[in-house]
């Protein structure tokens, strides 16, 4: 049966995709057939006549089964912001069925589908509706990537209070040191360690340089999935 992972954020901008990129390395690297999917880029470029985004290019690229673009993002928007403000730019709507449509495609030719979300866990998607329910309804198990930097216990501690109570596990959270100055990175990850009750499954430091390879940061022997 085809493994699934959501990979969610303390807020956007703190390396969900380098997390997801070294979750899909490692996962390769087991032998494991791998699918990245970015169901909702809102940020997109007109790239040989599609609009395509650069996580999803990405999670294309680090995933060891052969994808077409549209099938890693079935969402392409223009503008960089929230997706609702961004599917309404483009007078587009995002139609959940082409989600649940995306998923089932990639779950039918990978091991291991990956997701990547959008921002952080309760991103709009509508004036109705935010990715959340969506993830909640497939059920997905939920990573937390934590951007280390001041103010991220107090994200990370909300969004695992409400990928909870969205009725999600939360199966395992990685450290991303996006911020070279923060203070007591240490004391956040014991915090963290402590209070988030999920297993840290790796460490990613500030990489000033190349960031090609990158699944020695991840431990996937911390991951239970059923
Ligand atoms: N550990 C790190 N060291 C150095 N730079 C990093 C690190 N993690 C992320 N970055 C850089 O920070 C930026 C944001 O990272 P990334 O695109 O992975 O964020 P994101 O959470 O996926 O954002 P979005 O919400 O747009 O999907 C990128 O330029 C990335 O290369
Ligand atoms: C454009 C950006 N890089 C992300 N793809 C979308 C971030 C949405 C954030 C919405 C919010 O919480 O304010
Ligand atoms: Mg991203």
């Amino acid at each position: 049966m085809t493994q699934h992972l959501f990979i969610t954020g303390t807020d956007t901008d703190i390396g969900k995709t380098l997390a997801a990129k070294a979750l899909l390395q490692a996962f390769n690297q087991a032998g494991v057939a791998t699918a990245g999917f970015k169901p909702i880029a809102a940020g997109c470029e007109m790239t040989d006549g599609e609009l395509k985004n650069s996580d999803a290019l990405t999670l294309q690229n680090a995933s060891s089964v052969k994808l077409d673009y549209s099938e890693v993002n079935p969402f392409a928007l223009t503008a960089p912001l929230s997706p609702h403000l961004a599917a309404k730019l483009d007078h587009c709507d995002i139609d959940e069925a082409r989600l649940d449509a995306g998923l089932e495609n990639l779950s039918a030719k990978a091991e291991l589908v990956l997701t990547e979300g959008a921002g952080g866990w309760l991103v709009p998607l509508s004036d109705t509706r935010s990715l959340n329910q969506w993830v909640a309804k497939q059920q997905l198990p939920v990573v937390l990537v934590v951007g280390i930097k001041l103010g991220c216990l107090n994200h990370a501690m909300l969004s695992k209070r409400v990928i909870e109570a969205d009725g999600l596990n939360l199966v395992g959270w990685i450290a991303n040191h996006v911020d070279p100055n923060a203070a007591c990175q240490q004391q956040n990850i014991d915090y963290l360690t402590e209070q988030l009750g999920a297993p840290l499954l790796g460490r990613i430091p500030f990489l000033d340089g190349d960031k090609s390879q990158l699944a020695h940061y991840i431990d996937l022997s911390k991951l239970a999935l059923c």
